[in-house]
């Protein structure tokens, strides 16, 4: 296994994630997620060796990260972190090329072929038209495919992503995750990468590691997916409290939909009231009031008609 973790605690003073044991093999693509402040950041420190661990073990390619200096560690893993700073006046080529001096000291100047290998990144990645543009310039997909980009340049085995799509509208984090994967598979990567659009990435990862409740459940995406139904059961939030939803028979999404559109239209108990879905129209009831509705219109017009009445009664 390239990356091994084993019975390690990951925290400040205090620990913040318990019982992390678990491993990556190159070509793998592993979703990290978990709520805001959990302690994705700190984990993905204390992989790169910033964070120091608090109990156990971590080893990259067989050697104890504790026994890897700075530069051995930046051979082995590239990190592209998404709150970085763009360096004034670089061009995408410049930013690039930084990812070979981890190699170098500052002053040296690239060879041919350190060139040659920049180019072919830049056209792998699309970016060909966009080499000399400075970076200030480029769209928000375009910038993260070049902080990509000086990671590759990096040549280390293992790329680790915080947060890459955060940014990015639908199309560009499709194309950032299918790149990623595609970089896992034919380049052998292993790519780690930290999202909490779990529901888009999880078609693009291999494995998942979910922190929760202090601990690290990890595996196969779809075992763990199908393992912790509160994954992808649809969340019903309550936030109007005078509200009282009335008893709604549909399926699972239909459901949610009409939750969420009368939660947001009314303030009252509408417990005696029943919904019932139909296909192509939904039955209202209640003791002594029946209706059609072919929309969710019909159905607030005949809802508020319904609560008039009971009101003047
Ligand atoms: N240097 C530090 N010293 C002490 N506590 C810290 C330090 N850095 C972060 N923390 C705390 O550790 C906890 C986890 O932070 P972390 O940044 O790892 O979470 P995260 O899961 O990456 O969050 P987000 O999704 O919001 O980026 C937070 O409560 C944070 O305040």
């Amino acid at each position: 296994m390239f990356l091994e973790i084993k019975e390690v605690i990951i925290g400040y003073t205090n620990p913040l994630v318990s019982e992390i044991d678990s491993s990556l093999e190159l070509g793998e693509v592993c979703l990290l997620m978990g709520n805001n402040g959990i302690g994705k950041t700190t984990l993905i420190k204390s992989i790169l060796g910033q964070n120091k661990l608090l109990k156990g073990e971590i080893s990259i390619n067989g050697k104890s990260l504790q026994k890897l200096n700075s530069n051995e560690i930046a051979s082995q893993i590239a990190i592209v972190f998404s709150k970085a700073e763009i360096p004034d006046n670089y061009t995408v080529t410049d930013l690039i090329s930084l990812g070979k001096y981890i190699h170098y000291p500052y002053y040296f100047k690239l060879n041919k072929t350190d060139k040659k290998e920049i180019a072919e990144i830049i056209n792998k990645l699309n970016l060909s038209e966009y080499q000399y543009k400075k970076l200030s310039e480029l769209s928000d997909g375009n910038l993260q495919k070049a902080f990509i980009g000086r990671s590759l340049a990096q040549n280390s085995p293992f790329i680790i992503l915080d947060e890459p799509t955060t940014h990015l509208d639908e199309e560009n984090k499709l194309m950032i995750l299918s790149l990623l994967r595609n970089l896992a598979k034919s380049e052998n990567k292993l790519i780690l990468f930290s999202s909490h659009d779990w529901r888009l990435a999880k078609e693009f990862s291999d494995k998942i590691w979910w922190i929760k409740d202090k601990k690290l459940i990890s595996g196969i995406s779809e075992e763990v997916i199908l393992s912790n139904p509160e994954l992808i059961a649809p969340k019903i939030l309550q936030f109007n409290e005078a509200f009282h939803a009335p008893q709604i028979d549909a399926p699972k999404l239909e459901k949610e939909m009409m939750f969420s559109y009368l939660q947001k239209n009314f303030s009252q108990d509408l417990r005696k009231i029943k919904l019932i879905f139909k296909n192509d129209f939904w039955e209202l009831n209640s003791e002594d009031f029946y209706d059609n509705c072919h929309n969710l219109s019909e159905i607030k017009q005949s809802l508020q008609t319904l609560i008039k009445t009971s009101n003047s009664n």
